[in-house]
């Protein structure tokens, strides 16, 4: 991939104190692309995403070797704000929206950070306009604009946490598990509202336990394993990788081996 697109993450390597939390990760987001990263608990798919969006040091982390850059410019050492206006915006997990705010703040405070002091060419176009897009996306937002964001269902208000993101008019747009505890039927609208957003030109990094879900909507996914990339692809072949079937998508052993392997796109296994 040429420098100057996309995501680019080099041998990125993050520490709490002395725990290392990442090792060597490389990764890549070309320009309007879905990847998704997986992994099990603790692989390190959060401290990633907060590397990228310069929140690690509100967890005392920090990056100890390696580069982020978006667009050809470097992003590691950025501070939150200035991330978000360079165009790369956070939906953090657990959905942190203002649960005393109403829905209508909410947004409002999504536009705040939006390209501040950024070069005019990176002013698509307005916070009006953002706006117009969120509730078209959302339309229950609109109808309970006035509404405590804290009363909102829990699909509800990770449709808010999305649409406050976008307010910033992200060109790339890092979703922390937007599935994690939702109903299967609210989880696939979150997964279709994924795919509305990605078609309107903005790339998206998605971290998720559901799998399943991450894989459909990604055109490639890279799996996490303490901290390192243990493997990574187009999705379609990582989905029917014996490993990640039987490992994150609850398809037994049995399963796999009775299965045809077929004509399997080429994985790629990380090598140190
Ligand atoms: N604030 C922190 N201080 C110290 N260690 C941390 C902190 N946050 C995460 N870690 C450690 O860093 C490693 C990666 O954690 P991280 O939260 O990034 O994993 P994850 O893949 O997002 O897991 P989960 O799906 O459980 O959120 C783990 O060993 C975790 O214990």
């Amino acid at each position: 991939m040429n420098a100057t697109d996309g995501l680019a993450v080099r041998d990125l390597t993050v520490h709490y104190g002395p725990v290392r939390a990442l090792g060597g990760v490389s990764l890549d987001v070309p320009p309007g692309a879905v990847v998704a990263v997986l992994g099990g608990n603790g692989a390190g798919k959060s401290t990633l995403l907060r590397a990228i969006s310069g929140t690690l040091r509100f967890q005392r982390g920090g990056i100890s070797a390696g580069e982020i850059s978006f667009e050809g410019e470097r992003l590691s050492g950025a501070a939150p704000a200035a991330v978000v206006a360079r165009g790369v915006v956070q939906v953090p997990e657990g959905r942190r929206i203002f649960s005393r705010m109403t829905v209508e703040e909410n947004l409002r405070a999504g536009a705040l950070g939006a390209r501040r002091g950024a070069r005019p060419r990176m002013i698509p176009h307005g916070a009006a306009e953002a706006r117009e897009r969120v509730l078209a996306l959302f339309p229950v937002l609109a109808e309970r604009a006035r509404q405590r964001a804290g009363l909102l269902s829990g699909g509800e208000q990770q449709m808010l946490a999305i649409g406050r993101a976008l307010m910033a008019r992200p060109r790339l747009l890092l979703l922390d598990e937007p599935t994690l505890g939702l109903a299967p039927l609210m989880a696939a609208r979150i997964a279709d509202t994924i795919k509305e957003i990605n078609a309107q030109g903005t790339s998206v990094l998605l971290v998720e336990q559901n799998a399943a879900l991450a894989l459909s909507l990604a055109s490639h996914a890279y799996v996490l394993e303490v901290g390192e990339v243990a493997l990574h692809g187009p999705a379609a072949g990582l989905a029917e990788s014996d490993e990640v079937r039987r490992r994150y998508l609850g398809i037994g052993a049995a399963e796999v081996a009775a299965g045809t392997p077929g004509e399997r796109p080429a994985l790629s296994r990380w090598s140190a």
